[in-house]
């Protein structure tokens, strides 16, 4: 019933490291007239550093539990955007606080463009290793399941460029969720 989907009136960005969900995510809540958020920038405020330092710091599991705390704070929101990291779907909480509190859009894209998109940046400690593809394949095979199963609506990436991107998800929100911003 597609009119109660999304009563909160949230579009929640899921997917892997490079899939564009800050940049689209951004662009989306402008377009919307709604908040954006992302979820490791308010990590990134709060703590008073970089990502990298707090899995230097605290491990990847000490950013996971940053991360729960602030997506389950930002969820409680209404008409929001809210782009989360690439492995917030990887604890169960997180997975229902997304899944029930708004409209959850994957950005699906293939390793070799992540790859692409990620390769000169150093702000993710995931990918600095010697075969940043190699590790992209492995999340990519891990993950896709897990967003297929916590979204509502899948976004196919290609090269195309943003605002693009842009059309073509306000176009498939449109489609399968014809209500999910009446609160707008
Ligand atoms: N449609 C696009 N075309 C080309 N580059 C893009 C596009 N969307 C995002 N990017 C670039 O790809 C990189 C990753 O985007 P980002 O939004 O940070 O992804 P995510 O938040 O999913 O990790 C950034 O350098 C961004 O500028
Ligand atoms: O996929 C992941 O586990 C991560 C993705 C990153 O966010 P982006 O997906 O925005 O790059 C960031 O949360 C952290 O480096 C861990
Ligand atoms: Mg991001």
């Amino acid at each position: 019933m597609p009119a109660m989907k999304n009563m909160a009136g949230n579009f929640f960005l899921v997917g892997l490291m490079g899939a564009g969900k800050t940049t689209l995510g951004r662009q989306l809540a402008q377009r919307l007239g709604y908040a954006f958020f992302d979820s490791d920038h308010v990590i990134c405020e709060r703590t008073g550093v970089r990502i990298p330092i707090i899995f230097e710091l605290e491990g990847e599991a000490g950013f996971r539990a940053r991360e729960t705390a602030v997506i389950d704070e930002l969820t409680q929101q209404n008409n929001i955007v809210l782009a989360t990291g690439g492995g917030a779907v990887l604890q169960q909480a997180n997975r229902q606080a997304l899944h029930h509190r708004g409209t959850v859009i994957y950005l699906h894209a293939l390793p070799e463009l992540l790859l692409a998109r990620t390769r000169h940046d150093k702000n993710r400690p995931l990918l600095q290793v010697a075969d940043p593809l190699g590790k992209l394949t492995e999340l990519y095979h891990q993950r896709d399941p897990i967003y297929r199963a916590t979204a509502h609506i899948v976004v196919n990436v290609t090269e195309q460029h943003s605002l693009q991107m842009l059309q073509q998800l306000l176009r498939q929100i449109e489609n399968d969720f014809p209500h999910a911003h009446a609160q707008r």
